[in-house]
């Protein structure tokens, strides 16, 4: 499932590149330097921060929300006291787009993530060109070599990467390539499962001084508090706020 998702990213991405040769998209990013500071947006506090995301549909759960304007919902979110805002911009699967990135980055002024299968420069470049400040780099998607020039590119453009692992091979892959913000997601992106007891298995095999993020599967905020209590700097939400009324859930997931 995951090489599938990625193919489609990838593929998605070509088309583009008819209409929008590589050389535009790059000099659009390079004219677009990143004003905003990921890294500290998400650096340990004393209260959890929270990722949401913008987030209509997703191959384990089908539709989840009708979302017509992803700009007003971000602004909730940043209302809501986010610390960044996540963007899936996948269109197959995940019903987002690069339009949707643009116009949440144009209403708030937080982090937003480019969250997608990223397999090449050229969708790094279209990350920044749109106004990302964080990229996701999914490790099980990316031979190592691939992990590690995408990382640089990330880097070399102002933004940061989030690294997201599943595994303690995958966390010290990412340290390989001196990932400063790592994630752990909770599902399984081949099966879906969902184990919410692995980020607390894996966290204390992050760096120290990288941002520990526990990514999916937060419902309550006894999940968060889960989380939190293995170590979590950030945890990232999707479903349980595009489900539900985003300002109180995020009022409720903040008092953790
Ligand atoms: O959400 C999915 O079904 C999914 C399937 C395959 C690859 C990625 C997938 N989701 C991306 C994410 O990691 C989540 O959107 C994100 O962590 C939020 O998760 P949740 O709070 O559980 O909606």
């Amino acid at each position: 499932m995951l090489s599938d998702l990625t193919a489609g990213a990838v593929a998605d991405a070509e088309a583009r590149r008819e209409h929008r040769p590589l050389h535009i998209v790059e000099a659009e990013a390079l004219a677009r330097p990143a004003a905003i500071d990921a890294l500290e947006a998400l650096s340990p506090s004393d209260r959890v921060k929270i990722i949401a995301e913008v987030k209509r549909a997703s191959p384990s759960r089908g539709d989840l929300a009708e979302i017509r304007d992803p700009a007003a919902l971000a602004r909730l979110y940043e209302q809501g006291g986010a610390s960044a805002i996540s963007v899936l911009t996948e269109g197959r699967r995940f019903k987002g787009s690069l339009a949707d990135l643009e116009s949440v980055r144009a209403a708030v002024s937080l982090p937003v993530l480019r969250k997608d299968f990223i397999a090449e420069p050229y969708q790094v470049f279209e990350a920044r060109a749109a106004g990302a400040d964080l990229v996701l780099l999914i490790v099980a998607a990316l031979e190592q070599a691939t992990l590690a020039e995408l990382h640089t590119l990330i880097g070399e453009l102002g933004m940061t990467a989030l690294v997201e692992t599943h595994s303690a091979d995958e966390v010290a892959r990412a340290a390989d390539i001196g990932a400063r913000v790592i994630g752990v997601n909770a599902r399984d992106l081949s099966t879906f499962e969902l184990d919410r007891d692995l980020f607390g298995s894996l966290a204390g095999q992050i760096p120290a001084g990288a941002v520990k993020i526990a990514e999916s599967a937060v419902k309550t905020a006894e999940d968060v508090a889960h989380y939190r209590s293995a170590g979590a700097d950030v945890v990232l939400v999707g479903e349980a706020l595009v489900t539900s009324d985003p300002l109180k859930t995020l009022s409720d997931f903040r008092l953790v």
